[in-house]
């Protein structure tokens, strides 16, 4: 995977360098790219903002040199009718794939396949959709991903106007809460994706039981524990010193159902959500 990332702070994004994702890039499964926006422009001060038409508070970023970036990262290439090499399965879909209906990449029109080499344009914005771990089994697919740091009051609309008419484009938010621009978000959702491409994870199987993986029906995980047995008073549930592995498993389960029902109801899969029939009915 080819990754581009423009940001006015392209400092911000260097932790990319670090563990997993520099693993990633060390490796070469990612080809990480961090560019300054400024490097498009062309005024003595390297203008990106301006005050925002139609008055209000801030300043919004200029679209010319969002769009001459864009140009020169994703040259108009065409949407490549070859066909599309088998993209890797991902090691896992969210649960919300389930909501949404999506397929697992195996099950997409030869379209949908052509379109999974062509660049895809993520750009971070609080107005965007919540990125989730469906989201991040997609983007672990793409060939080649550019993500957008807006800052300020963000981006002038007309850049992803233009930007839709020759790339697919998402507007991403990693939060219901306020950020001073992109940069944040842009290492989440990398994080995210980054973990999730074949042969970043030594082992695999370690992604299927982790919260919110479609192995793991988007249940929240289980508790987990490790030596010492006893510490500070506080002991190791004595079922996982039993050695009956079915048992383990459904101790585990039930862990997860349990977190999940008292944090994160939404998560539950419909045959597990609890139906109060008494309180229904007494009124
Ligand atoms: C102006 O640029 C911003 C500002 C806030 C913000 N918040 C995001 C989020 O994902 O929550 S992305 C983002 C970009």
């Amino acid at each position: 995977m080819r990754l581009d990332i423009v940001s006015i702070f392209p400092d911000y994004l260097a932790p990319l360098s670090l563990s997993l994702p520099g693993k990633a890039i060390e490796s070469g499964l990612v080809d990480l790219r961090v560019h300054d926006l400024r490097r498009w422009t062309h005024d003595r001060h390297r203008t990106v903002d301006d005050t925002p038409y139609g008055g209000g508070a801030g300043m919004v970023m200029k679209p010319e040199p969002w769009g001459e970036a864009l140009d020169e990262l994703v040259p108009d290439a065409p949407v490549p009718d070859a066909p599309v090499p088998d993209a890797p399965v991902p090691a896992q879909l969210g649960r919300d794939d389930e909501l949404q209906g999506n397929q697992a990449p195996d099950d997409r029109s030869q379209d949908d396949r052509a379109l999974v080499g062509a660049p895809r344009l993520l750009v971070m914005t609080p107005s965007g959709r919540p990125f989730t771990q469906a989201l991040a089994g997609e983007l672990a697919l793409e060939r080649h991903l550019v993500i957008a740091c807006g800052r300020y009051e963000g981006i002038d609309a007309r850049v992803v106007e233009h930007a839709r008419a020759r790339m697919r484009v998402d507007e991403i938010s990693i939060g219901d809460y306020v950020l001073n621009g992109g940069e944040a978000a842009a290492l989440v959702i990398t994080e995210a994706f980054v973990r999730l491409i074949p042969g970043v994870i030594g082992n695999p199987e370690s992604l299927a039981e982790e919260s919110h993986s479609a192995g793991h029906d988007g249940l929240l995980e289980y508790p987990v524990y490790t030596k010492p047995p006893s510490w500070r008073g506080l002991q190791v549930p004595d079922i996982l010193f039993s050695g009956h592995h079915g048992e383990i498993a459904r101790w585990r389960r039930e862990q997860a159902v349990e977190k999940t029902r008292a944090r994160r109801p939404d998560l539950l899969p419909a045959e597990l959500r609890e139906i109060i029939v008494g309180e229904a009915t007494s009124s």
